[in-house]
């Protein structure tokens, strides 16, 4: 088991803002370098289907995925925005998901905009994931009345929040859509923490699904991108709409082949994040620091207003210890040292500490991601 150090990844190795920030791995750059100077890599413009690199890396999404198509797009959220819209026909109609969903809370309102949908979010009654009764209990039906707008596309998440959703829900969920001529989509831009943690394929995933969105540059340490798969004729619309997004990409095949390695060397390493969020939850569980809720995989959810912690002051208290955080969430990725975790568990208790003697009493919504806070950082950092 490698050790991760703060030489191997300077900047990453203690950074539990998001594992958006993770960077390739010194393999996938000397890799690349190779395939590049020795002419190794085939370019080509991948608008007119002329990338090699890039179509490689999609024939091996659709080998992965169990389905037809696969399309290469800039970020996670073009390709959830573009394969929402592209199960949608004729509106009025409505989109279900989770309350904290990403394509509803952090993608610009794309959902209105881009697929003119209204959107219905829901909170889980369990509190930490959507299962089938929340779906029938919420359920637009479309039998023609001119008040509603029907239910025509479900969007799950997983994970969410680090959270996985039992596989059960997900096939009664997907049998109601089938039955219900509703489309089901996966934001699966951490699916890969799903499928390390449970075991279950990546394959088995997504085939209870329409359309998936599995992100790169997340869990897996890619510069960019995420890849939309679905049935052929889905990716040509959803193709149609990357290219009205600005989303063209001419030799993406560099960013492609870079991909493909992550997912080939990296996915074995997202264990260690999961164990390291753990190490953290239980931390704070055994100092009565309370969690929004459990930890699954690779997420850390403190709670601040329970806790009456300052998200500010913890950041400020992070980077004391020496570690960047933008408030209560703690994300853990393969990039992260365990001098890391260790330092971070110092900052939670300290931060905790203050609290109890000077409680942090705003009491309405505290923001999940900080950019503020980042904005401190980067004056510090530079
Ligand atoms: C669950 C989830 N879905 C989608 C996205 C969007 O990905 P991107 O930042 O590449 O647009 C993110 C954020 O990175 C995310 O956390
Ligand atoms: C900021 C947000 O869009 C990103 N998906 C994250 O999880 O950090």
């Amino acid at each position: 088991m490698t050790v991760i150090s703060e030489e191997e990844f300077p900047t990453t190795h203690n950074d539990f803002r998001s594992d958006t920030f993770t960077v390739p791995t010194k393999s996938m750059i000397e890799q690349i370098t190779h395939q590049l100077s020795s002419g190794e890599m085939v370019l080509g413009d991948a608008v007119y289907q002329e990338d090699r690199a890039t179509y490689e890396l999609e024939e091996f999404m659709t080998e992965l995925t169990g389905k037809q198509l696969a399309l290469f797009c800039s970020s996670g959220t073009m390709s959830n925005q573009i394969g929402i819209r592209s199960n949608l026909y004729q509106p009025p109609y409505s989109i279900m998901c989770d309350h904290r969903s990403h394509v509803f809370l952090h993608e610009a309102g794309g959902l209105a905009s881009l697929s003119q949908a209204m959107v219905h979010p829901i909170k889980p009654l369990n509190g930490d994931y959507l299962t089938f009764e929340d779906i029938l209990e919420n359920f637009t039906e479309d039998e023609g009345d001119i008040h509603a707008a029907p239910t025509k596309v479900i969007s799950l998440e997983n994970t969410l929040h680090g959270i996985i959703i039992p596989l059960e829900e997900i096939k009664k969920i997907s049998y109601f859509c089938n039955k219900n001529n509703v489309k089901l989509h996966l934001d699966g831009a951490r699916i890969w923490n799903a499928h390390i943690e449970t075991g279950i394929s990546i394959k088995e995933y997504c085939s209870y699904f329409d359309s998936i969105s599995l992100c790169l540059s997340k869990s897996l340490g890619a510069p960019m991108g995420s890849i939309l798969v679905g049935t052929s004729q889905f990716i040509e619309k959803a193709n149609h709409f990357k290219k009205q997004c600005g989303g063209g990409i001419r030799q993406g095949g560099i960013m492609c082949k870079m991909a493909e390695i992550a997912i080939k060397e990296n996915i074995s390493k997202l264990k260690k994040s999961h164990d390291y969020a753990k190490q953290i939850g239980k931390f704070c569980l055994d100092h009565d620091i309370k969690l929004e809720s459990p930890v699954d995989t690779s997420f850390v959810f403190i709670d601040l207003k329970k806790n009456k912690m300052d998200p500010s002051l913890l950041v400020e208290i992070g980077s004391k210890y020496n570690v960047k955080l933008m408030g209560g969430r703690v994300a853990c990725h393969f990039q992260i040292s365990q001098e890391s975790v260790d330092n971070l568990k110092s900052a939670i208790l300290e931060c905790y500490k203050e609290s109890l003697i000077h409680p942090y009493e705003k009491n309405y919504g505290i923001k999940l991601y900080n950019f503020d806070t980042i904005k401190i950082r980067q004056k510090q950092h530079y």
